[in-house]
């Protein structure tokens, strides 16, 4: 991210709604504080309930005060930021509405000297994508005549399976190219995400040993301590499945696993984790019930405070049978990564917040030397995402003294620990490079289809079974089956720590991690390949 972000005018629609409230506004003002917003730059809000633009202007202010992480006051860089933002009371799939807006378009495009360029963002819900891209089409606001440009932002969920989310794509292709749209998945605009390519790429330690010579399994968790709170009657359609691994954590299986690309540019990037895509062994009915679990919370206990049911919440049917957990064993199946299983895990009202993945290394071959040392321990590579930016690597040394025994230790990198460092968000990033044209953080059409493939036989074999919900507490990790699903590879979760740095010692040590996960090496082979040497990198 580097120079100012070119002319345009930004709308939102869904203005007043939790997404704009919580991070939009937030990401926005953080781009203006950094000096990264053209001063030919200026946005209109709409929603159907009515405001002033002053009232919009006071709203966004406090949001800014709950959740940005520039807190605003009254001072000069304020009211130039607020008069910038204008605001239109209409329904979307009211016509007339969009004659207003292109009106006022006009009126800023000479008030902020921005030649014809325009964001449309949709932060409502996907059931409104559909009229509001129709009427801004018939609007004439979505023309696309260079140099002038006309962009569509669109939230997730991208359809609620892949024949929903085609006749979407359909509908969006007949009127906006590809190049104009922005699929959101926010965890690409995440500091650490984008981070697993260069630690990967840029670092002699890793780049030759990412493969399955070296890797004995990758864990890739993404677990909350949230419910759903207010977004019970979306999520009651979405589900952990939908809502979580169809995006988030098959993007980050991609980038894990991806080969490297040719150049560092969206497009080529898109190939590559298009071809893992490709790759990931299709989960049968049979493999569905033996490698997925899923979960959903009932009443319990988080930091000390009650936490009710799923099935309490606002927007929840009383028996709902919607999954709120959801872990899976995934194979890739090409050279890099065959045998080598990734397991996903994701879940509400978990004991912890936090977004960590584990890349665990094979054990070494059993050599008399260290058989009086104790055990050694696997190394570990862990990368964490949040609220946790960081790296951490394990490592076997010697214990100080005079006994011969190897212990564990941990190295440490954090990024966002010091007082004065403060993390860009992720959608600073994503408005970012929409307004630039970038989508190298952004999903294509291909990835969105693929992950749908991937899991819609999931859904479809739950949707035909039943399990007894609901079946893990709240504070907890989950149903008991999901630390089943690793115990049969004779593994463990890695423990997710998510808090603070200072916490982390102290996590690893009550996990007692010591000797952990020394298992089998399920993707057992030699470095070079030859048959007959997978013993030496076998049960250890
Ligand atoms: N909130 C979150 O954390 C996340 C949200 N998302 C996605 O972002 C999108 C928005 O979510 P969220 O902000 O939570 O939803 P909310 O329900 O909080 O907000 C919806 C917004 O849409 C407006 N709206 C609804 N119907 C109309 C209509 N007919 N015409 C004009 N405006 C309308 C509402 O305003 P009004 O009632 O005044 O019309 C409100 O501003 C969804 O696609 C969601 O899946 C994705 C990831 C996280
Ligand atoms: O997209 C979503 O992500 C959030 C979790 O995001 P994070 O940045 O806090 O890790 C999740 O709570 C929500 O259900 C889902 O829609």
């Amino acid at each position: 991210m580097a120079g100012q972000s070119e002319a345009c005018i930004l709308v939102i629609f869904g203005a007043t709604g939790d997404l704009a409230r919580r991070k939009l506004y937030s990401a926005l003002y953080a781009l203006y504080r950094d000096g990264m917003l053209s001063a030919n730059f200026a946005v209109v809000g709409v929603a159907r309930r009515e405001k002033t633009a002053d009232g919009f202007r006071r709203d966004i202010f406090q949001s800014l005060q709950q959740y940005s992480r520039y807190k605003p006051s009254e001072d000069q860089t304020w009211p130039d930021f607020a008069g910038r933002f204008y605001y239109l009371p209409f329904d979307l799939r009211d016509r007339s509405g969009y004659v207003r807006l292109k009106e006022l378009l006009a009126e800023l495009d000479e008030r902020y000297a921005v030649p014809g360029n325009r964001l449309f963002y949709l932060a409502v819900a996907p059931g409104n994508f559909e009229a509001a891209i129709n009427n801004l089409a018939v609007a004439g606001l979505a023309v696309n005549e260079p140099p002038a440009w006309q962009r569509l932002m669109l939230e997730k969920p991208f359809g609620r399976d892949l024949a929903s989310a085609e006749a979407l794509n359909r509908q969006i292709r007949k009127l906006f190219a590809e190049e104009h749209i922005f699929r959101i998945d926010h965890y690409l605009g995440k500091e650490m995400i984008q981070n697993i390519t260069v630690l990967r790429l840029a670092n002699t330690f890793f780049e030759p040993v990412w493969n399955r010579n070296y890797i004995n399994n990758i864990q890739i968790n993404s677990v909350e301590t949230v419910g759903v709170g207010e977004r019970g009657a979306y999520y009651e359609k979405a589900g952990a499945l939908r809502d979580m691994i169809q995006n988030h954590m098959l993007q980050l299986l991609t980038l894990m696993a991806m080969e490297p690309p040719a150049g560092l540019e969206g497009r080529v990037v898109r190939d590559e984790k298009v071809k893992v895509l490709r790759s990931l062994q299709p989960l049968t009915a049979e493999r569905v019930i033996k490698d997925t679990v899923r979960g959903q919370y009932g009443p319990g206990c988080i930091n000390g405070e009650s936490a009710a049911g799923y099935r309490a919440e606002a927007g929840v049917a009383s028996a709902s049978n919607t999954e709120t957990f959801a872990a899976m064993k995934v194979f890739i199946e090409n050279f890099r990564w065959a045998g080598v299983p990734f397991y996903l895990r994701t879940g509400k009202r978990l004991a912890v917040k936090g977004t960590e993945i584990f890349i665990q290394f094979n054990s070494l071959p059993e050599i008399n030397y260290f058989k009086d040392y104790g055990v050694l321990t696997p190394n570990l590579l862990v990368i964490r995402v949040n609220p946790v930016e960081g790296v951490h690597l394990q490592l076997n040394v010697k214990r100080p003294g005079t006994k011969n025994l190897i212990v564990p230790i941990t190295m440490d990198f954090c990024q966002n620990c010091g007082l004065d460092i403060n993390s860009p968000e992720a959608y600073e990033r994503l408005l970012f490079d929409a307004i630039q044209g970038d989508p190298a953080l952004f999903t294509g059409w291909e990835e969105v289809a693929l992950a749908w493939r991937f899991v819609d036989p999931v859904a479809e074999v739950w949707a035909q079974s039943d399990v007894l919900f609901p079946n893990y507490a709240a504070g907890s990790w989950g149903p008991a089956q999901a630390a089943d699903l690793l115990l049969r590879d004779g593994l463990r979760w890695w423990p997710v720590c998510g808090g603070r740095r200072s916490d982390l010692p102290d996590c690893w040590r009550n996990a007692g991690t010591a000797g952990y996960n020394i298992a089998p090496a399920v993707n057992a082979g030699p470095p070079d390949g030859q048959a007959g040497e997978a013993a030496v990198y076998g049960p250890h």
